[in-house]
C-alpha cells in the first residue's frame, strides 16, 4: 500500500483524514497522489469545497469501488477531476501554440475541418424528443455519454480555433426555413431598385447601420485602402428610441433602421438572429470547455452575457466577364501576386485571374473617388473579423471566400451545405493570448456561372458585451507584448467601423440619398 507524505497532504482536504484514513480507498488515493503531484494543483484545487462530514473507515484493505466512495468524495473526486482537465486543457493548448509559434506546421492547413456541434445544440440533440429540451443542454448534459460526447466535441472546437481559426459547423439544428429564409429574402430586398434602398442607407448618425451600396466599404491596407465590391444591409444589436442609452448618447447605441415596407425581410433577418444567438452561445459554450474554461465564461456579465452583435446581408456581384479593364488590372498583378501568395483547392484555377491584390493605382484612384467599376476582382479585401465568433450563411453552390494559411497559401471554404462556416475574432485571439487565431480571409469576386444574381452571404457576428474588457486570461501563460493592452469591446468596434469607410464618401452618399 502506498503512502502519502503528511507534507504533502496540505491540500484542502488535509483536514479530512490522515494518510492512513486513505489506506481503505486505493482509488482514491491514487488519485490524491496524482492530484497533489500535479503542477497545477493549487491553482486547480483553490475552490473545491471541504468535505462536511469526516469519512468513516471502510474496513481495512478492502477495495472500495469509485461508486461506493462516500459521496462527499465522489463529488470532490469529480470536480478536481474536471478543474484538473481544464486546468492540462489550457496548458496543452498553450505548449502547442509556443510550438506552433517555432514551427508554425500546425496552422500550415489546407481545408477547414467539418465539425458536428449537435451535441452541444440542445436543439438538435433534442430533435424526436419532445419536449426534452432542456435536458440535452451540453453544461447539464446529465450522462457520462453525453458529457463525452461534448467533450470531445469542445476539443475539436478548440484545436480548430487554434489550428485554423476556421471551422465548418454542422449538425446545428437550424431549420432551413430559416436558414436558407435569411438569404431568400435578402436577395428579393437588394433585387429593388437602388432608389428605394437607398431610402435605408447608413448615414453618420446611424452608427454603421443600413444600407451600404457597391463600393461604400472600404478594407484597410498598408498602402491605404481598396473599395469592397458588394452591397449590403448592416443590422445590430437593436435598441428602442427611449433605452436609457440611447437617451444617454451612449456610442453606437441607437436603433437599427426601420425597413419599411419589407416585413418578409424583417422577419428573416430576426429569425436568423435568434438562431445565430442560439447557436453562437453553444459553440462559444463548447469553444470555452475545450480551451479549459468554465463552461460558462462567454455568458458572463463580463464577456458577452448581452452580445453587441453584428449581422449583415450582402449580396456581391460576379465577376464581369467582358471587362478588359479588370483583366489587364488582373494579368499586371500576376506576377506580383505570385511573389505572396499562392492559392490552393478547387478555386485556384477558376480564379487564376481574380486573385489579384490591389494595386497602388487602383488605390489612388479609389482615393480620388475615380471610376469604381476597375476596383479589383476581390469583393472584399483581406481582414480578420473583430469579435468573438462569426457564423456565415453562405450562398450554395457559389466558391468565393478564402482563407489565409500560415505559408500564406489562400485556401478555398467552398459552402457546404447547411453548414454554417465559422471563424473567431480578434478578442477571442486576445482572450487566449494569441492559443486560437482570428485567421486573414476574403471574397473573391463570384463567377457569373456559378452567381449569374451574385452571391448572398449572412455573415452573424458573435461579439462581446460593448462593456467588457478584454484582455489575455491567465491560463494563457505569460501575456504576449502584442496582447498587452487591455481592449474595451465597445471601442474597438466603433474604431473598426469607422475605418471601414472613406468618410467623406459615406457623408456624400448620405446627403444624396
Ligand atoms: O461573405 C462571406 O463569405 C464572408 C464575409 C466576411 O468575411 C465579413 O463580412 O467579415
Ligand atoms: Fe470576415
Amino acid at each position: 500500500m502506498r503512502t502519502i507524505a503528511r507534507a504533502q497532504l496540505a491540500t484542502p482536504y488535509a483536514n479530512l483524514l490522515s494518510p492512513d484514513d486513505w489506506a481503505p480507498f486505493p482509488d482514491a488515493l491514487r488519485w490524491l497522489e496524482r492530484v497533489v503531484n500535479h503542477p497545477t494543483w493549487i491553482a486547480a484545487l483553490g475552490k473545491v469545497p471541504k468535505c462536511a462530514t469526516p469519512l468513516t473507515r471502510a474496513a481495512p484493505g478492502a477495495d472500495v469501488p469509485v461508486a461506493a466512495w462516500p459521496p462527499e468524495l465522489a463529488e470532490m473526486r469529480r470536480e478536481t477531476d474536471e478543474r484538473l482537465r481544464r486546468a492540462s486543457e489550457a496548458a496543452r493548448l498553450a505548449a502547442a501554440k509556443d510550438a506552433a509559434c517555432e514551427d508554425s506546421t500546425k496552422r500550415f492547413f489546407s481545408a477547414i475541418p467539418v465539425i458536428d456541434v449537435s451535441s452541444l445544440c440542445r436543439r438538435a440533440a433534442a430533435e424526436g424528443s419532445e419536449g426534452s429540451e432542456e435536458a440535452s443542454c451540453a453544461s447539464c448534459a446529465s450522462n457520462a455519454s453525453d458529457r463525452a460526447a461534448v467533450l470531445k466535441t469542445s476539443r475539436e472546437l478548440a484545436d480548430a480555433c487554434r489550428d485554423v481559426g476556421f471551422f465548418y459547423a454542422v449538425g446545428h439544428g437550424v431549420d432551413a426555413t430559416v436558414y436558407d429564409g435569411v438569404r431568400d429574402a435578402a436577395r428579393e430586398w437588394f433585387d429593388r431598385p437602388l432608389e428605394h434602398k437607398s431610402r435605408h442607407a447608413i448615414t453618420p448618425e446611424s452608427a454603421g447601420r443600413g444600407y451600404q451600396p457597391l463600393g461604400a466599404n472600404v478594407t484597410r491596407h498598408e498602402r491605404g485602402f481598396a473599395r469592397d465590391w458588394h452591397e449590403a444591409v448592416d443590422v445590430y444589436k437593436d435598441f428602442e428610441e427611449n433605452d436609457p442609452d440611447v437617451l444617454a448618447k451612449k456610442p453606437l447605441h441607437v436603433p437599427n433602421p426601420r425597413l419599411t415596407d419589407a416585413a418578409a425581410f424583417e422577419g428573416a433577418l430576426r429569425a436568423w438572429r435568434d438562431e445565430a444567438l442560439r447557436v453562437g452561445a453553444e459553440i462559444l459554450r463548447g469553444i470555452a470547455i475545450g480551451l479549459g474554461l468554465d463552461d460558462d465564461f462567454f455568458a458572463r456579465e463580463t464577456t458577452a452575457s448581452d452580445p453587441f452583435f453584428v449581422m449583415r446581408a450582402i449580396r456581391y456581384p460576379p465577376l464581369p466577364t467582358t471587362t478588359a479593364a479588370a483583366e489587364d488590372r488582373a494579368d499586371d498583378d500576376d506576377a506580383a501576386a505570385a511573389e505572396t501568395t499562392t492559392t490552393t483547392g478547387a478555386n485556384a484555377h477558376a480564379h487564376a485571374h481574380a486573385i489579384a491584390a490591389p494595386s497602388e493605382t487602383d488605390v489612388v484612384a479609389a482615393k480620388r473617388g475615380d471610376d469604381l467599376s476597375k476596383a479589383v476582382p476581390i469583393s472584399c479585401g483581406e481582414h480578420c473579423d473583430y469579435g468573438l465568433l462569426t457564423l456565415v450563411n453562405q450562398d450554395p453552390g457559389v466558391r468565393a471566400l478564402q482563407v489565409k494559411n500560415a505559408r500564406g497559401e489562400w485556401v478555398d471554404a467552398p459552402p457546404i451545405e447547411g453548414a454554417f462556416v465559422c471563424n473567431i475574432g480578434d478578442m477571442l485571439e486576445l482572450y487566449t493570448n494569441g492559443v486560437c487565431r482570428s485567421t486573414t480571409h476574403r471574397v473573391l469576386m463570384p463567377s457569373a456561372e456559378e452567381a449569374a444574381d451574385g452571391r448572398i452571404s449572412v455573415p452573424f457576428f458573435f461579439e462581446p458585451n460593448f462593456d467588457a474588457i478584454v484582455s489575455p486570461l491567465a491560463a494563457f501563460g505569460d501575456v504576449h507584448e502584442k496582447y498587452a493592452t487591455p481592449v474595451k469591446y465597445g471601442e474597438h468596434l466603433r474604431r473598426k467601423i469607422e475605418a471601414n469607410f472613406e468618410t467623406d464618401r459615406v457623408t456624400m452618399r448620405a446627403r444624396e440619398s
